[in-house]
């Protein structure tokens, strides 16, 4: 992390056009990492003017609802389900694949507060998701090397130099398409298609296995309560609609802040590309332009710690981004992998704990869980993923504190992307079934087992 925007560009243009707050463009002199050059690229100072522009893709108040729907699962009364591609793509932004994906999280999150008796949180990492960070500036094939895909949102995955590079109108792309998968995810969640009384309906088109039955079984039990409700003379108008929150990781603070919006009630800012926006393992340096940045604006905000953050790293973040100690405003997203969890994480939470701070504790069980599978593709051990889970219970547990979130990339789609489960992938299938772009995800099936083993270590918690 060496590099200012400025250093990338002398010539680094203020945001034209962008809301004007005190302090939120105090980033652009910070050091910056994972961003593309594109700064003297003709196109970028249209992209960014256009971005300040454009509508917000969410409002104020929601993002408001959903910091006070964060502070209740802080204190154990709520759970948070946050699910969704590695990395989303332009390409794939159709119905069919964003209806399975919400109907994945919907039966997840059905089969979550089922077991558990919790209201459960549903956000996706969807509508934004489309920037990411890399650990190489570029990939080789062969002879050639070009720059690394870094999301939809910078360049294209096709490994030609033309896709690879680095394009600011990509910006724009990428607003629209977060619009249009914000408006069907809208769509489907307040017109009917999650109404409870479809538990089942939202099973039909997924492939029969050992997760779906047990999810049908689980339908019915929830069809019989809610004949049962009715005939009792229940109001069901809650049942219809469920909120469904949009969060990405805020990679690019150009488009981020192109996207931030004075609030005319409250007059702050707020990053009003999504609900929730969280900070990468690679770009969560205390001094770094990502954090000061997000200090700035109100959405609810989450960090990801790793195997090397420290109990000091954390309880600076806390004074940062969280300093008024609000209720719903700071999450930790921990990602320590299966072999470290049950190490690492107890002195980080005791520590934070003991400061008197209450951030919301969720878990990522895949990204300290990725290796590379002997036939060369990046892959995740289900098992892993699901003792890095287990591990996240049994700490919060034996401290007491609450297991407040499950963080997962998965798709409603029948990839074979993560090793084993219970109709086990094996390597031979990523020839024909690997889709992802980016990281490797759980299929549909691997996300409602998931689904279910959480369930059941938070009853047991209950
Ligand atoms: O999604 C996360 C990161 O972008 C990803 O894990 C980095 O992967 P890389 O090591 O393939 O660049
Ligand atoms: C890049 C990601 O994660 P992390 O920052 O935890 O590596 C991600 O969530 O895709
Ligand atoms: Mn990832």
């Amino acid at each position: 992390m060496s590099q200012t925007p400025a250093d990338l560009d002398p010539s680094f243009p203020p945001s034209s056009g962008a809301a004007v707050y005190p302090g939120l463009d105090e980033w652009r002199s910070l050091p910056i990492s994972q961003q593309p050059s594109w700064h003297n690229d003709p196109g970028y100072a249209a992209a960014v003017a256009e971005l300040s522009m454009v509508p917000p893709l969410v409002f104020a108040g929601e993002v408001d609802i959903l910091r006070d729907r964060l502070a209740q699962a802080a204190q154990g009364k709520a759970f948070l389900l946050q699910g969704g591609d590695c990395a989303e793509t332009f390409e794939a932004a159709t119905a069919d694949k964003i209806s399975a994906r919400v109907r994945t999280i919907l039966q997840m999150s059905v089969v979550l507060t089922y077991g558990a008796s919790l209201p459960v949180i549903k956000m996706g990492r969807m509508a934004g998701q489309f920037a990411k960070p890399r650990s190489s500036n570029d990939e080789t094939r062969g002879e050639t090397t070009l720059p690394a895909y870094r999301g939809d949102m910078v360049n294209g995955f096709e490994f030609t130099p033309e896709s690879r590079r680095h394009d600011p109108a990509r910006m724009v792309r990428a607003y629209h398409t977060s619009a249009s998968t914000l408006n069907l995810i809208r769509a489907f969640t307040q017109g009917g298609f999650a109404d409870l009384r479809l538990v089942h309906h939202w099973n039909r088109g997924f492939t029969a296995n050992p997760a779906h039955s047990r999810y049908e079984s689980l339908a019915r039990d929830i069809d019989r309560a809610v004949r049962f409700m009715d005939v009792c003379g229940a109001d069901f108008e809650a049942l219809k609609r469920v909120e469904f929150f949009a969060s990405h990781e805020a990679l690019l603070l150009d488009y981020e802040r192109a996207l931030t919006r004075i609030d005319s009630r409250t007059g702050q800012p707020y990053d009003t590309s999504a609900h929730f926006l969280w900070i990468g393992e690679r770009t969560r340096d205390l001094d770094s332009a990502h954090v000061d940045f997000l200090s700035r604006v109100r959405n609810p905000i989450g960090v990801k710690l790793g195997p090397n953050s420290t109990p000091e790293d954390a309880l600076a973040l806390i004074d940062k981004l969280d300093p008024n100690r609000e209720p719903g405003r700071l999450t930790f997203i921990t990602r320590m992998g299966a072999q470290n969890i049950r190490e690492k994480l107890p002195t980080l939470v005791e520590k934070v704990t003991a400061s008197g701070a209450q951030v919301l504790w969720v878990t990522d069980p895949m990204h300290g869980n990725t290796v590379t599978s002997p036939n060369g593709y990046k892959t995740r051990n289900f098992d892993d993923v699901m003792d890095e889970v287990r591990g996240f219970f049994e700490v919060h547990n034996a401290l007491g504190t609450f297991p407040g979130g499950l963080h997962v990339e998965m798709t409603g789609d029948d990839v074979s992307e993560c090793l084993g489960g219970a109709d086990p992938v094996d390597q031979d299938a990523f020839v024909e079934g690997y889709e992802s772009v980016c990281d490797p995800r759980l299929n549909h099936m691997q996300s409602l087992e998931m689904a279910f083993l959480v369930a059941g270590a938070l009853a047991e918690k209950g």
